[in-house]
Order: C-alpha cells, then sequence, then structure tokens
C-alpha cells in the first residue's frame, strides 16, 4: 500500500503496532516461564499416580497370591488328614497339588531375596506355578525386590517367611506318613498322632497367615493414607498455585488494562485537541473513528458517517469550475479511494475538499496504513487544512508579481512574460503576425503630484489603468512597470495595428479626465512602441529599446507615439548610444576619469568688476578624460546621466573636487585670486534633500569661504523641485554663498520664478546670445532679460559670448558680465590628483 508521507509515531515500518512487534519464539519463553510450575506438578502429579497403581496393584497382587496360598495349604493340610486316616493315594495327591502352591511362593520369594531382580524369570515362572493372576506377577516382583527394605514390606516378607517352616514340617510329615503307609498300616494311636501334629502345623500357618494379613491390611491402608495425603497435597499446591498465578494474571491485566486505558484517553484528548483532522478507515474505506477536527472540517458527526464508506460523503464540488478542469488539485475523495487502491501522490500534493456548506478547503493528505502478516487493514487518514497558508502564498504570490495600486501586473511579471513569449518566438516556426511592444510614460505627470497631491495622482494612475485595459485585445498583456509607466504586450499582432493601437491609447488618454475638487486633472501620454523583430531577442534589449522609443516620444514633444522597428529604422540608436554612456560615467565616477575645467566669466563693467573684487569669476565644467587621452565635452554624457539618475553622483564628485581645488589654489596664495567660483548643480540633484547638508559638510571640510562659490541651477530644475530649492538657496545664502538662474531664456522663463528665488545672477541662455547679432528678436531678448534682471536686483551674464563683436554689443547693452571663446576658453582647473569617487 503506498504511502503518502511517513507512517504516524507508535507505527512501525511495517505497519503494525508496537505489540505486535513481540516476535513468535519471545511469546512461547514467556508462556513456558508462566506455565513450568503447573507443568512439573502435574508431571509429578502423574508419577505419583502411576506409582501409586502400581503400589496399590502390588498389594492387590500380594493380597489375590495369599489367597491362593492359603487354599492352596488349606487344601493340603486337609488332603493329608484324609490321607494319614484312609491311605488313599488320591487324597496323598491332592496333598501334593495344594502344597505345590504355597511351595512355589517360597522358592520365588527365595530366589528374589537372594539374587534379585535378576532372578525374574525363574521366579515369575514359579509365582504362576503359585497360582498368582498373570497380569500382577510383575507388582508382586517389583515390590518385593525393590521395597524390601521398607518397613511395611519388610515386615510383610517376614510374616511370609513365618509360614516357610510350618509349610516345610507339612512336606516331611506327609513323607513320613507316605513311608509308614508303604511299610505296614497305622495303628489308631499312629493316626492320632499324625492328625494332632497335622492340626498343630494346621494351627502354625493359620497364624502366620493372620500375621501376613494383618500385616498386609495396616501397609495397604498406611499406603492408601499415604497416598491421599500426597495427592491432596498435591492438589492443594497445585490450586494454590493457580490462584497466586490468576492472582498475578488478573494484576497484570489490571494493570495491562489501565495502561491501555490511559493511553487510550491520551491518544483521544490528543486527537481531539490537535488541529488536523484524523480519520480512521477499514481497508475499504469505511470510516471507524474521526477526531473533532475531521468533524470540523467535513461538516459531519462521527455518528454520522461511522461504517459509511468515507468518500461516498464527502461533498463533491458545487459546481464545475475552473479548479475542476484537468491540472487543477485533485478532490481528496479522489486521492482517497485511488491510494486504498494503491496509487501513489507526490508527498507535497495540496487535495481539495468541499465543507458541508460547500466552502473550498485545501488540504494535504497524510495517509498511514495499519496491517499485520494478512496485509492491510486498517488505514489512518491526516487531513492538515492548509487553506489559510495557500491563501497566503496566492497573496504573497500575486502581491510578489502585482501592482499594488492598479492590480496590474508588475515589471518583475512583465519580464517575465516577455521572457516567455521571445522563447517561444525563437522555438517556434509558426506563421505569426509578430509581437510588439509599447512603453507608455505620463507627460508631466509630477506637475499633478505637486499640485494636486499623490492621492490625485493616484487616482489618475488607476485611471489610465483603466483606460489601457479597455482599449487592449484580449491576451494583450498590460503591466504598471514604474512610477507614471506602464507596458503592454501586443501579441500576435501586425505592427501596423499595434500602431493604430498605441494612436488610439494615446488619443483615449487625453480624454481620461479626474475631477479633483473644482479641478479636472488630465495627463497626456508618451508611447515608445517597438516591433519585436531581429535583432532584439533578449528581454533586457527589449525593455532598453522599449525605453528608448518612450524616451523618443518625449524628445519629440510628448503626447505622441515613437514607432520603432529595428529592421527598418536607425534613429533609436542615438537614444540606444545613450545606454553606453551610462557605463562609461560609472566606470569614470570609479576610476577617477573625470576632471575639472574652468572658463572665465568677464566683468564687462566696472560696477561688476568692483563685484568681482578684482578677482577671477570663473565657471567650473566638467569632463571626461577618455584612456585614449582625449577630453570628452559633457554635452555629450550630460543627457544620458540625467536620464539615468547619475546626474546626483556626478554633481557631488563636482562639487567635492572643485572645493578641493578652490581650497588648494587659495592655499597656495594664486595671483589673481578666484573671488568666484560658480558650480553647475543639476536638477535631480536639487529634488535630493539632503544636498543641502553635504554641500554645508564639503564646504566646512575644505574651508572654503562660502562667499567666493556660486551654485548655478536652471530655471526648470528650481521649478520642478522649487520647495527644497528654496530651502535650498536660502540656507546657502545664510551662508554666504551666491546663485546664479542658468539657461534663463530657454525654457518656460516665469518672470515669477525669479521672484521665489533670490539668485545673484542671471545667465542668458547662449542659444539666443550666439545669434544675437543676426536675430534682432534674440537681441530684444536678452535686452529684455538684462532689464528684468537688473529690476529684480541681479547682474546678467551672457554666455556664449563666442566673437569680440558680440562681447561688444553686449557690453553696450549693458550686460554684466560676458562667458564664451571671446572671453576665454575653458582651461584645466585642477588639483595635482583628481579624486575617484564611490557609485
Ligand atoms: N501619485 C503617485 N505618484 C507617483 C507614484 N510613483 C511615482 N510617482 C511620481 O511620478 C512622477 C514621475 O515623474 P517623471 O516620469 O520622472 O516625470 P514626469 O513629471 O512624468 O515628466 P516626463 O516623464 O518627463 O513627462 C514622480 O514625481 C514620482 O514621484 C505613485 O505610485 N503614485
Amino acid at each position: 500500500m503506498p504511502r503518502l508521507t511517513p507512517p504516524a509515531p507508535g507505527i512501525d515500518s511495517a505497519g503494525a503496532p508496537p505489540a505486535a512487534r513481540f516476535s513468535g519464539p519471545l511469546r512461547k519463553r514467556s508462556l513456558l516461564l508462566s506455565i513450568w510450575p503447573f507443568v512439573a506438578l502435574a508431571i509429578v502429579q502423574t508419577v505419583l499416580a502411576i506409582s501409586s497403581l502400581h503400589i496399590l496393584g502390588a498389594m492387590r497382587a500380594f493380597s489375590s497370591g495369599e489367597s491362593q496360598w492359603s487354599k492352596g495349604q488349606k487344601d493340603a493340610t486337609y488332603a493329608l488328614a484324609r490321607y494319614a486316616v484312609s491311605g488313599d493315594a488320591a487324597a496323598y495327591e491332592q496333598f501334593h497339588q495344594g502344597l505345590h502352591i504355597p511351595m512355589s511362593d517360597m522358592q520365588a520369594r527365595l530366589m528374589l531375596e537372594d539374587r534379585g531382580y535378576a532372578a525374574r524369570p525363574q521366579a515369575s515362572l514359579l509365582l504362576l506355578q503359585g497360582h498368582n493372576e498373570p497380569e500382577e506377577i510383575n507388582a508382586l516382583i517389583w515390590l518385593t525386590v525393590y521395597f524390601k527394605h521398607t518397613e511395611s514390606i519388610g515386615q510383610l516378607l517376614a510374616r511370609w517367611r513365618d509360614s516357610d517352616e510350618p509349610l516345610q514340617e507339612l512336606q516331611n510329615l506327609a513323607g513320613d506318613i507316605y513311608a509308614c503307609l508303604q511299610l505296614a498300616p497305622p495303628t489308631p494311636a499312629q493316626k492320632q498322632s499324625w492328625l494332632a501334629q497335622i492340626n498343630s502345623l494346621q494351627i502354625q500357618l493359620s497364624e502366620a497367615e493372620r500375621a501376613f494379613n494383618k500385616v498386609l491390611g495396616d501397609t495397604s491402608r498406611a499406603l492408601n493414607a499415604w497416598l491421599w495425603s500426597i495427592n491432596i497435597g498435591i492438589a492443594v499446591a497445585m490450586l494454590s498455585l493457580l490462584m497466586g498465578h490468576t492472582w498475578r494474571l488478573q494484576r497484570k491485566t489490571a494493570r495491562a488494562e489501565d495502561a491501555l486505558d490511559l493511553v487510550s484517553e491520551r491518544a483521544s484528548t490528543t486527537l481531539a485537541a490537535i488541529g488536523e483532522a484524523v480519520i480512521t478507515t477499514d481497508a475499504a474505506g469505511h470510516v471507524m473513528y474521526m477526531n473533532r477536527a475531521a468533524e470540523e472540517l467535513l461538516g459531519m458527526s462521527l455518528e454520522q458517517l461511522v461504517t459509511c464508506e468515507l468518500v461516498q460523503h464527502m461533498h463533491a464540488p458545487p459546481l464545475v469550475t475552473d479548479r475542476d478542469k484537468p491540472g487543477v488539485a485533485p478532490l481528496v475523495q479522489t486521492a482517497i479511494s485511488e491510494t486504498l487502491r494503491g496509487h501513489e501522490y507526490p508527498r507535497d500534493t495540496i487535495f481539495r475538499l468541499y465543507d458541508a456548506q460547500f466552502h473550498l478547503r485545501e488540504v494535504r493528505l497524510a495517509f498511514t496504513p495499519i496491517g499485520d502478516h494478512t496485509g492491510t487493514t486498517e488505514a489512518v487518514w491526516v487531513l492538515h487544512d492548509v487553506s489559510q497558508e495557500q491563501s497566503y502564498i496566492r497573496e504573497l504570490a500575486w502581491q510578489a508579481t502585482h501592482d499594488q495600486l492598479t492590480g496590474l501586473i508588475n515589471r518583475y511579471e512583465f519580464e517575465r512574460l516577455l521572457g516567455v513569449l521571445l522563447a517561444r518566438n525563437q522555438q517556434s516556426d509558426l506563421p505569426s503576425a509578430g509581437n510588439a511592444i509599447m512603453y507608455l510614460d505620463l507627460d508631466q505627470f509630477k506637475v499633478i503630484n505637486d499640485t494636486a497631491g499623490h492621492i490625485a495622482g493616484d487616482a489618475m494612475l488607476r485611471a489610465i489603468s483603466a483606460m489601457l485595459q479597455r482599449c487592449l485585445r484580449t491576451g494583450d498583456v498590460l503591466a504598471r512597470v514604474g512610477g507614471d509607466e506602464f507596458a503592454i504586450l501586443l501579441t500576435d499582432c501586425a505592427f501596423g495595428e499595434a500602431q493604430r493601437i498605441a494612436e488610439q491609447i494615446r488619443d483615449a488618454a487625453q480624454n481620461v479626465r479626474i475631477q479633483w475638487g473644482e479641478r479636472s486633472l488630465s495627463a497626456g501620454i508618451s508611447i515608445g512602441l517597438v516591433k519585436l523583430a531581429a535583432p532584439l531577442a533578449t528581454v533586457e534589449e527589449v525593455l532598453r529599446v522599449a525605453d528608448m522609443a518612450s524616451y523618443g516620444a518625449k524628445q519629440r514633444g510628448r503626447n505622441t507615439v515613437y514607432a520603432y522597428d529595428p529592421g527598418v529604422d536607425q534613429e533609436i540608436a542615438r537614444y540606444v548610444g545613450e545606454m553606453e554612456w551610462v557605463e562609461r560615467i560609472k566606470a569614470a565616477l570609479e576610476r577617477g576619469h573625470f576632471c575639472l575645467y574652468a572658463q572665465t566669466i568677464g566683468a564687462l563693467n566696472t560696477t561688476a568688476d568692483d563685484i568681482a573684487g578684482g578677482g577671477l569669476h570663473i565657471e567650473v565644467q566638467i569632463r571626461m578624460r577618455l584612456p585614449d587621452g582625449n577630453i570628452i565635452s559633457p554635452v555629450l554624457f550630460i543627457p544620458a546621466a540625467e536620464r539615468y539618475g547619475l546626474m546626483p553622483m556626478v554633481d557631488r564628485w563636482v562639487v567635492k573636487q572643485s572645493l578641493r581645488t578652490l581650497a588648494h589654489l587659495q592655499k597656495s596664495g594664486q595671483v589673481p585670486a578666484i573671488s568666484c567660483c560658480a558650480i553647475n548643480l543639476s536638477g535631480t540633484s536639487l529634488g535630493d534633500e539632503r544636498l543641502l547638508g553635504f554641500l554645508q559638510e564639503q564646504i566646512a571640510l575644505h574651508a572654503v569661504d562660502p562667499g567666493t562659490l556660486c551654485f548655478e541651477i536652471t530655471e526648470t530644475a528650481a521649478i520642478t523641485h522649487l520647495p527644497n530649492a528654496i530651502r535650498l538657496v536660502k540656507a546657502l545664502k545664510a551662508l554666504g554663498c551666491r546663485f546664479s538662474m542658468d539657461d534663463f531664456g530657454a525654457g518656460v522663463s516665469s518672470f515669477s520664478s525669479l521672484k521665489n528665488l533670490p539668485v545673484d545672477f542671471l545667465k542668458i541662455d547662449g542659444a539666443i546670445v550666439a545669434d544675437m547679432l543676426n536675430e534682432p528678436a534674440h537681441r530684444a531678448m536678452v535686452d529684455a532679460i538684462n532689464h528684468l534682471g537688473h529690476a529684480l536686483g541681479m547682474r546678467t551674464i551672457a554666455e556664449f559670448a563666442s566673437t569680440p563683436e558680440i562681447v561688444e554689443t553686449l557690453r553696450s547693452m549693458g550686460i554684466d558680465y560676458a562667458q564664451g571663446y571671446a572671453v576665454g576658453r575653458p582651461q584645466p582647473f585642477s588639483h595635482p590628483a583628481a579624486e575617484a569617487f564611490p557609485v
């Protein structure tokens, strides 16, 4: 019989309980030990009975021999008396016949007394002639030979011996009478004398016989009494033994019963107390016992089920559900019937059970057969309810693969499914319309979060998720793969159709509106659509390209679909190239391959020069040094660093290295001294709440005069992280640091942002400055920004002042500073040792 789990404790590997482990020889030994006194007594009793019978038989032989002897002797005496009176030869003959009996007995006895058991053959013959019963002769001989020295038999033989002499004399007298009668007829006096002698001998013999009989009677009685007492003694001993033994047995049985009761009590209490449902059935599955947990699990009592076939009374599933289809957990009923028929289930199988209310329970089933040499007789089933555990496992599995907010699958699960699809595509030759992946990123979602709060943002994410589900076809896979990012796997979908779906989604996203207080919130969506085709082979490649495609959509102005067919389009390669920069940036940080350059910011009027204090005003710029010695412009790697979250690390490296170099130059007494050193801070760094602490710590560490420091921030970055930016600017300005608003004029250029951020310098975006001589509009913008800055008490700096003409024009316009090739090219700004930065 197969076993679903190891046998329960107390059941050996053969399924037999401990008691059954007593082997045959052991049991026989214990039986012998308990009955040997009875056997010994019975043997003694038997030997005694046989001996008693033998002795009594011998005594009877003596008694019947004596009567033959007495008759023979009396016949002989009577015949001799007749012969003495009549001289009748027949009487003489009768005398001899009669006397022959006691004489034979006497000779036999004499031989036995003399030679013992060796004389048995001759003695037997003589005793036969003495008319003894043939069956009793052996007993007679046995008693005479072996008991002659006992008092009773010794006396008996002595009394027998007393008759020897009168018998001999009787024989001699008979001889004398015969001789006289041969010579002459007897005289009356002679006859009288003979009769008197015969009478005297008769008297002697009778007395000897009487004495013999008395001893025989006494001996028989004594023997009887002795045998009685021996037998009674043995009977009493046997009875006592039996009683003692029975008493001991009863005590043992009582103790065993008590122990059994205790075990049974303990077992039933334990079974009642444990949470596992325990059911005992016979080999055919009829219920014999079940504990309380089993009653609760099945929703039926033992009384209802006892002797019934268990499986017929278990509840079947209420409906045919998905779980009843092949491949789902088997029903407990099925498992029980099949296990009894010899089927084996894997150890960890989870079975289904429907309780009395038809609620699904999931159980683990353990089966232990109980049997003897004839095979399995009973079976114990232990049902461990794992419903709760399974539901936790399912819940955890769900959580591990799903996004809590939208209920969609998460990035991990999406990647797994994508992997499965890619593997299937590689193995299958079946024609397919193709597959595509969509990467969707909400546009300016942060604005919703920042202006309406995270709860509104969550509501928007849920609304977008619902919209996406409506737009998809059956079988498409939708996942939330990041904060405001979704991904869709379109299987068996021609690329044209995928593009149509993407456009439809983009369109639908515009119509997703959530009412938040009085505001109606909406979000655009940028979609990167990628055809799953060669050379894209791995999950990583596909996701990277899909991400790039959505980045491409953003770059094209957001709220667009960027479709990429790897077999046809090339542009995405640019974005893929960015990824390579990520690795290089990390390596450069780790190995110290970054270096600093400084570009002079020249004062265009004396007021500005006064503010600079006659010292150098510079902007520190980062470069990457390649292993071949080439110096790489930040334009090439900063976009990648920004997109892939590396800017905080890059910024920190720049700050650390700049302060270290500045401190070094200040200590070395360099002339002219640096009066203002501008360091760029990116948008992501501005959003980092720990940046302020880092800057304060570095300024203190390098003992740099905070008044020589100027931090450059862009308008967009400042607006995106406004609260943090205001806190940072205020705290550092309190130390004496200054701030520049970088690239002003390139983005939204909100005048109100300038009011919120009390910066010291306004840097006019180089793109406007560079062609201001040819573009009157740009010149007007430069002019306007200059006036605005001055109106707000700021100094203005024009970037990209690449020619002396531009510099002169800027000076004539009243711009305070100029920065560009016409003022000064970037020069290495270095400490003797560039530092590596832990990534
Ligand atoms: N409400 C809410 N916001 C989230 C959640 N997860 C991430 N975010 C926010 O989503 C925003 C994602 O912003 P980004 O994708 O970087 O930028 P964006 O504002 O969408 O701008 P672009 O993507 O460049 O158009 C961040 O502000 C996150 O704080 C979330 O579960 N709920």
